[in-house]
């Protein structure tokens, strides 16, 4: 199957010198789900900043749906972005937008009807279960309804790839539970989810799910690529 993110050979560093990803080298497939786990700091962030090009390698090459994002002009990256849902650690909701209008936005930037608008939100926040939250807004709502919002609006476009950092840390386990059920079907239905985390437990949740294990540097012979969730030792 050919590949939907190539890393190849990948250095990057905030700082000259001290590398965060060292010779990284992975190859993501379509409909395939993906947890990035690793210590804090390991670097599952970047790896992720790079997937949704908000970061670049300073050598290495890394492909989105086949581009070369070291070497694509600049005025292409809105338009690749555009086919990735993002959900940041920290939300990033609208406080000045309702529940409904922060899911609804990425279709009003793309001048949906109203029409679709109401019924795709709708049944968004059927699926999240909060279908009676949809005129509050992000201030009044807990963390855990934050995060569900911010997933909603990140696969509102239905986006090919997901990248979620930490999707379920402020969330029971019952909700997360739904919300990876939610995910694992979407990527048997084809879309790319690649997620953060640093509950290991959430492995056990996903059996088709692949494990990529950042070690302290993030390089090759710390990064580990396990086709089926085994314990750590
Ligand atoms: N903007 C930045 N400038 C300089 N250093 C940074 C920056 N962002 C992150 N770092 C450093 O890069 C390293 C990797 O950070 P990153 O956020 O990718 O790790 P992480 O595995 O996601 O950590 P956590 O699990 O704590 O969120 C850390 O040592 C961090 O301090």
């Amino acid at each position: 199957m050919s590949a939907i993110v190539q890393f190849d050979h990948v250095h990057f560093a905030y700082n000259a010198g001290a590398d965060i990803l060292s010779d990284l080298n992975l190859t993501f497939e379509p409909g395939q789900f993906y947890f990035v786990t690793g210590a804090s700091g390991a670097g599952k962030t970047s790896l992720l900043k790079m997937i949704y090009m908000a970061l670049r390698p300073y050598r290495g090459s890394v492909r989105i749906f086949g581009e070369d994002v070291m070497t694509l002009p600049e005025r292409y990256i809105p338009s690749l972005r555009q086919r990735i849902g993002i959900v940041f650690q920290d939300f990033r909701l609208v406080p000045e937008l309702n529940v409904f209008d922060n899911i609804a936005l990425p279709l009003r930037l793309d001048r949906r009807k109203e029409n679709f608008i109401h019924s795709t939100v709708g049944r968004i926040l059927v699926q999240i279960d909060l279908p009676d939250k949809a005129f509050h807004f992000p201030e009044t709502l807990s963390g855990g309804e934050q995060q569900r919002i911010a997933i909603a609006r990140a696969l509102i476009r239905r986006p090919q790839i997901l990248v979620a950092d930490e999707p379920t840390g402020n969330i029971d386990d019952g909700l997360a539970a739904s919300i990876l059920h939610l995910l694992s079907a979407l990527s048997k239905r084809g879309m790319t989810v690649i997620m953060a985390t640093h509950d290991l437990h959430l492995l056990d949740r996903v059996p088709h799910a692949k494990h990529i294990r950042l070690g302290t540097k993030g390089n090759l012979e710390s990064v580990a690529l396990l086709d089926q969730w085994s314990p750590l030792k």
